[in-house]
């Protein structure tokens, strides 16, 4: 039995892709895993997701981080299953799936996945700052020159220092000219800057509406590794039909040796 892997990434966000419909992945193996995604030692990803099968919905998708732990959920990894499922050819344009926080709806059209995530019910106002928890707990920093802003250093600094033990992704935005945002996150479980976080850019979304920074109800993030579109209803502070949109494609096929 080979150990096939496949990789995908959506706008940067990179993920280490396995069918584990027949459950032979050693997934309780944390340390495995963190070789796996370890640039380095091993492939090389932001986290790895295992394809499972699932008795109500199309299939299961179990997300680890870079550092082998089991995450919270990943908006972009989300959207990069959906198209390894239709890739598998277990779903056409359509999906439900399940996932840590909960069911999803998805779309696929091409390369371009639309996913739907938690509904939102509490924002959290912080000095200089928004919490929420989109699927994964993110705060949200707006900044000014986010271009040179020092995303690694402070990000890491308030990871612990404002959340504790459990931590939060540290999300910096500065909106842009064309009328939308530009976003820079720390993730946690990676411990590092990623070029994208779709929690996170849906989390920003959410918050610039929240802040009466935009009036739209359909948002353009731009991230360092691509653009995506958040698109949601607000009721009385709360948000739900939220909708993240944007590329998820294979990149490499691979065997893993171990
Ligand atoms: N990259 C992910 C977020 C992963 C969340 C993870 N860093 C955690 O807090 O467990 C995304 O696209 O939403």
């Amino acid at each position: 039995m080979k150990n096939i892997f496949y990789k995908y990434q959506g706008t940067g966000n990179d993920f280490v892709m396995v069918d584990n419909r027949n459950g032979q992945f050693p997934k309780e193996n944390n340390a495995l895993i963190a070789k796996i995604c370890h640039r380095r030692f091993g492939v090389g990803s932001d986290g790895l997701i295992l394809l499972e099968n699932d008795e109500t919905t199309d299939f299961r998708m179990v997300y680890f981080n870079a550092d082998g732990k089991e995450g919270s959920m990943c908006g972009n990894g989300g959207r990069c299953i959906v198209a390894f499922a239709h890739f598998l050819e277990i779903i056409k344009r359509e999906t439900t799936f399940i996932a840590v926080d909960g069911v999803h709806e998805a779309t696929i059209i091409g390369e371009v996945v639309s996913l739907k995530m938690a509904d939102v019910s509490e924002v959290k106002e912080k000095p200089n700052a928004l919490f929420m928890n989109t699927g994964s707990p993110h705060h949200v920093q707006m900044v000014k020159d986010l271009k040179s802003f020092n995303v690694v250093k402070e990000g890491a600094r308030m990871r612990y220092g404002i959340y504790g033990e459990k931590g939060s992704n540290i999300n910096f935005v500065e909106a842009n000219a064309e009328g939308g945002f530009d976003i820079r996150t720390y993730e946690r479980g990676v411990e590092d800057e990623t070029l994208s976080c779709g929690t996170g850019v849906t989390a920003i979304a959410l918050s610039m509406y929240h802040l009466g920074n935009t009036k739209n109800n359909t948002i353009a993030v731009n991230a360092l590794g691509g653009n995506l579109e958040v698109t949601f209803q607000e009721n009385q502070g709360s948000y739900s039909d939220i909708y993240l949109k944007g590329e998820a494609k294979q990149v490499f096929k691979g065997e893993m040796l171990w």
